[in-house]
């Protein structure tokens, strides 16, 4: 069910501070600013230490600096050391009681090297990105197939992915001529050749299938008045997203990479069930597309993320790993996801996601044409349905009831009470807390006419 985005500026829990400047610059201040945060959590810590010393404490992280990696003393960071060692693993500028002890100002300050962060990361993606389709290839699926398409962008080095369903949604920059190719050689990077050549090329200079109107029958009213009820919306708004069609504006997922949930198949946090159930919802709609970013760990990188992991396994939560990191709470950008949807012609969709970040960053930046009509919220099935077969495999790992909160559902409510995402939770944790499940299968069905 999509939709309407509500207020995302006044909703979210991340506020946006554009900042003026360039990456380089945006990136330096980011360190800077963290440092000084890193420096006066340690301070703080240091004068409450002297002054307060009655509170129990837990025992504290022992993270080697450079200065005596290899060796088998415990070492404790100082002040001194995140100020003479700006090459040091991050992870050890932060080192200090402070880390197993975060109170709620320096939670604030924190937040606000978040806020700086988010501010640099708008500034970076106003950049202009191109995207440029290297290889498209057909890949059988559980009743159907789709086309994995693999990119190549001016942002950085990666092979950024689309993930397609539906055979007329075609990348404009694959289909361009090659000089001195042969029909051989675009056949191996699997653009068109001879008649169907001339009809994609044709259908790409029009695009013109882009601007059907929606043609679904009457929604579920009482399904619209359920989110319409929960979320505080108006039913009409609702009622409209619900019928808007899959060529007016289909469902688009930009989804970042994460090995531990989607090839591992950790349940620390949601990431590989979002990515089945995104193919699910897009494959029964016969038509839309995963953009699939090499941004692992939120930007921050596999090693990093797994650090973050053992930060959190000493009781913080994803947010404040990162930043005690030193990186920032969410560093990636959307510039390549912009790029690959506009060279794939797609201009309107339904995006399925629950983060205010994305939606804004996608509809800004200088060159977007883009247009989120309306958001398809991700609610984890496992908090409404244990039946359904798609699912097993989650729940074999899973293996909780629903009134225990699991690893993924603390992951969940982070990005709620933190990162402004559009997810709704009662406390403490219980099965009431459940929001009405999303009623996708009666309008996408609809949707498929
Ligand atoms: N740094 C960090 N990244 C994580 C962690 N858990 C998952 N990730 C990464 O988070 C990214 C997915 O982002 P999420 O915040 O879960 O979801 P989202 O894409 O922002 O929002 P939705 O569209 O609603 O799913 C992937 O790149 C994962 O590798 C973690 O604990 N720390």
């Amino acid at each position: 069910m999509p939709f309407p985005i509500p207020d995302i500026d006044s909703a979210t829990a991340v506020p946006s501070t554009p900042v003026e400047k360039a990456p380089g610059r945006a990136a330096e201040m980011h360190f800077n600013a963290s440092l000084d945060v890193a420096l006066q959590i340690l301070e703080k810590q240091k004068s409450k230490d002297e002054t307060t010393d009655t509170e129990p404490k837990l025992p504290s992280p022992r993270l080697p600096t450079k200065s005596t990696r290899g060796s088998q003393e415990p070492y404790l960071a100082t002040p001194d050391d995140l100020i003479t060692d700006s090459t040091t693993c991050c992870s050890s500028r932060a080192s200090s009681a402070s880390l197993t002890e975060v109170n709620e100002e320096q939670k604030n300050q924190l937040e606000a090297a978040a806020t700086n962060d988010l501010g640099a990361k708008h500034a970076k993606d106003t950049e202009e990105v191109t995207a440029n389709c290297q290889v498209r290839a057909r890949i059988p699926y559980p009743g159907g197939h789709f086309y994995l398409h693999a990119y190549h962008t001016n942002e950085d080095k990666k092979e950024h992915l689309a993930i397609v369903f539906g055979d007329d949604i075609r990348s404009a920059s694959l289909e361009e001529p090659r000089e001195g190719e042969t029909d051989m050689d675009r056949k191996i990077r699997g653009a068109s050749t001879g008649a169907l050549r001339r009809l994609v090329s044709d259908d790409i200079a029009s695009r013109s299938m882009h601007t059907t109107d929606a043609a679904n029958s009457d929604s579920d009213v009482d399904q619209i008045d359920e989110y319409s009820r929960c979320f505080e919306l108006d039913p009409a708004e609702v009622f409209a997203a619900s019928r808007l069609s899959v060529v007016d504006a289909p469902l688009v997922r930009i989804h970042s990479e994460c090995f531990t949930g989607e090839t591992v198949s950790s349940v620390r946090c949601d990431c590989g069930y979002q990515l089945a159930e995104a193919m699910r919802l897009i494959q029964q709609e016969g038509r839309g597309v995963i953009v699939y970013l090499r941004q692992e760990g939120r930007g921050i990188g596999l090693l990093e993320k797994l650090k973050a992991y053992n930060l959190q396994d000493m009781g913080h939560d994803t947010v404040d790993a990162n930043l005690l990191l030193n990186h920032p709470a969410d560093a990636r950008t959307y510039g390549s996801a912009r790029a690959i949807l506009e060279d794939l012609g797609i201009s309107k969709m339904r995006l399925l996601t629950n983060n205010t970040d994305k939606i804004r960053q996608l509809r800004g930046g200088r060159k977007s044409n883009l247009d989120v009509v309306c958001h398809v919220p991700m609610y984890p099935r496992w908090w409404t349905d244990d039946s359904d077969g798609a699912q097993l495999s989650y729940f074999r790992h899973l293996g909780l009831k629903r009134d225990v909160m699991s690893e993924a559902d603390r992951y969940l409510q982070t990005k709620a009470k933190r990162m402004g995402h559009m997810l709704s939770f009662n406390e403490p944790f219980s099965p009431k807390f459940l929001t009405p499940r999303a009623p996708t299968s009666a309008l996408y069905t609809e949707t498929n006419n």
